[in-house]
């Protein structure tokens, strides 16, 4: 399982949370990665752990003004990108530019949807992968795979049926071990999750807490 935290703007200490992301890694088989700010994406790119930007913008090299580049992104030590997250939403021609952009620079994809209709059209723009959140549940603390089964099924099946290559993540709510095994047995093959780690009073045993039953 891909287990890929997402510290949003929180107010963690990303190199803390990054380096306990960092310990964890080596004693589970787990694929672990951090998504911090882009201001800090490369001293947490530093701690040697597989770090992801957040976002990146649709655009090239030249004039463009307070946006992401890809290339400075990968530079900066980012692994792979969010793209079209519940909370920095892009229009379709946007989300397909930015895949674009993120394998022009050599990172990896996830495609965030709100519901399976959106997967299978983000499918179809051919990211490495997509990931299902239904936006009520993000934060809360009630996980999809409880809450809403049925969402994480049928985004894998909306996706399989566009590329069987593009693999599902899903996320929302998502904070404990249980969550985690929940997911991979509706199909996802990871989870993107924030809170449960980046508001936990120690992130380092709510990160033992995610990996133990894999
Ligand atoms: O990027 C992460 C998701 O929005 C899920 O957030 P959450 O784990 O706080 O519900």
């Amino acid at each position: 399982m891909f287990v890929l935290v997402n510290l949003k703007t929180y107010p963690c200490d990303p190199i803390e949370v990054a380096e306990a992301v960092s310990d964890v890694d080596d004693r589970t088989d787990a694929r672990l990665a951090v998504a911090p700010q882009a201001a800090h994406l490369e001293r947490v790119a530093e701690t040697g752990v597989e770090t992801w930007a957040q976002h990146v913008d649709p655009i090239e090299h030249g004039s463009n003004t307070g946006h992401a580049l890809a290339e400075s992104v990968a530079d900066a030590g980012a692994d792979g990108t969010l793209l079209n997250h519940s909370e920095r939403r892009l229009k379709l021609a946007d989300i397909d530019g930015a895949v674009r952009a993120a394998e022009r620079a050599g990172l990896e994809t996830v495609v965030c949807a709100n519901n399976p209709a959106q997967i299978g059209a983000a499918a179809a723009l051919g990211p490495d992968a997509v990931a299902v959140e239904p936006p009520e549940l993000i934060g809360t603390g009630t996980p999809v795979s409880q809450a809403d089964p049925d969402v994480v099924e049928d985004a894998v099946d909306a996706a399989a049926g566009v590329d069987e290559d593009v693999s599902v993540l899903c996320g929302a709510g998502i904070s404990t071990g249980d969550d985690v095994v929940a997911a991979g047995e509706l199909g996802a093959e990871g989870v993107l999750l924030a809170s449960g780690v980046a508001k936990a009073d120690d992130p380092a045993a709510a990160l033992e807490d995610l990996v133990d039953p894999l």
